[in-house]
């Protein structure tokens, strides 16, 4: 847990997130410059007894000079872009440690599944447990638009949470959060703590990434909003200054640092929350209000006012208000097919008798309250 501008260290298990510019920060293919002090640290984390999980981006920016005459790269060159520059990075990465790494490459199609989640979830463990380091990136060779992450700081956040970490460390090409971007306003001033995230700390984000780099620091909030919401430190760093690793380890902080929420989420509803994936919409009336009290008629079909997407038994669904309220994500124990068929019948009995053999609609141990978050 860390405290104001200083840490007591008593960290147990770390996930460093690195930027593309710090990988290949020339396109020329992947560069050793800022990755030494990059691996000295987590050297320095792993004496210390601190397991290390590493998050690396930059494969595309590290493949780029293997498509020299390209511009403006379409998808699938970037694509090829990724496969051939993920084998350099993980060479790169492999050479400067001499313990054992492993790679793992994963879509949002694999953590939005709760097996799959899991079964990610228990390799990394594993391999922690045997002293390996897990070098973890998107597999951008097979990701659609439904199935990406998209970024790696999102990706990072769910890696810190199936990791159970207590710190994320996010190393950028900046010195952390400003209070606008800094690239364009001279006066723009480093925001060392942020207690709480909102709608300001967005707005300070904005929306520009740097030349290399994925979505830039709105990104890194959202990261930060999943993971300081599951109680994890988050820090965001300038990955070029070794002074800030030596700072980190000195127990201070040389960036942004978000605190952890007082009330963290339990495991299953932060996955709920963050990373399941909804595949259909039951939407219910303004007034509705779920009683907590009664669990099997937590959601009725009287309350459903309408049935979007297609979705099958134990697919996660967005249940929202007709006003657009988003109240909350849960599993679906009927179909859409199903669900749809039993709102529609006029005589509420059939309903009624129908659950009342099949079991809820939802049940409160697989839902997560939203209270209208973006997710
Ligand atoms: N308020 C801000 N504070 C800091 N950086 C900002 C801000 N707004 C935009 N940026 C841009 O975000 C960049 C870092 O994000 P990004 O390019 O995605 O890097 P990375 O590869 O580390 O993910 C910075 O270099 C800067 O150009
Ligand atoms: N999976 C991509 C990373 C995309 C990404 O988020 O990049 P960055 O903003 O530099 O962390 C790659 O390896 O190029």
């Amino acid at each position: 847990m860390v405290h104001g501008n200083s840490t007591n260290f008593k960290w147990q298990r770390v996930v460093i997130k690195v930027g593309s510019a710090l990988i290949a920060p020339d396109r020329k293919g992947v560069s050793s410059r800022y990755l030494l002090g990059i691996a000295q640290f987590i050297v320095r984390c792993r004496e210390m007894g601190i397991q290390v999980v590493l998050v690396s981006s930059g494969s595309v920016a590290a493949g780029a000079h293997l498509f020299p005459d390209i511009d403006k790269p379409s998808v699938s060159i970037k694509k090829a872009m990724a496969a051939a520059g993920q084998t350099e990075m993980i060479g790169i990465w492999n050479n400067l440690f001499d313990f054992s790494t492993a790679q793992i490459l994963m879509t949002h199609g694999d953590l939005r599944d709760r097996e799959r989640y899991v079964s990610i979830k228990n390799t990394i463990h594993t391999l922690l447990d045997n002293g390996i380091l897990p070098i973890i990136n998107e597999n951008d060779t097979v990701t659609t638009d439904k199935l990406r992450v998209g970024d790696n700081d999102n990706l990072s956040a769910m890696v810190a949470a199936a990791s159970d970490a207590d710190v994320l460390i996010i190393c950028s090409d900046i010195n952390g959060l400003y209070d606008k971007n800094p690239r364009t306003y001279d006066d723009a001033v480093l925001v060392p703590v942020i207690k709480e995230i909102n709608k300001h700390t967005y707005a300070m984000a904005g929306s520009e990434a740097g030349l290399l780099g994925t979505g830039g620091m709105r990104t890194k909030v959202e990261a930060a909003e999943k993971a300081t919401s599951h109680g994890i430190d988050t820090f965001i760093i300038n990955g070029f200054s070794e002074t800030a690793f030596n700072q980190l380890l000195a127990g201070q902080n040389p960036g942004t640092h978000f605190f952890p929420v007082a009330k963290p989420m339990k495991e299953l509803v932060h996955w709920m929350t963050y990373t399941s994936d909804a595949q259909g919409e039951v939407v219910v009336e303004n007034d509705f209000e779920f009683d907590m009290d009664i669990q099997s008629e937590l959601l009725t079909s009287e309350a459903i006012a309408e049935v979007r997407g297609q979705f099958t038994v134990g697919d996660t669904v967005l249940i929202t208000k007709r006003d657009g309220t988003k109240l909350a994500k849960a599993v679906s124990n009927y179909s859409s097919c199903l669900l749809s068929f039993i709102a529609d019948q006029a005589d509420d009995s059939f309903a009624t008798d129908f659950q009342s053999n099949t079991g809820s609609i939802i049940s409160p141990k697989n839902m997560a309250m939203l209270n209208n978050k973006t997710v």
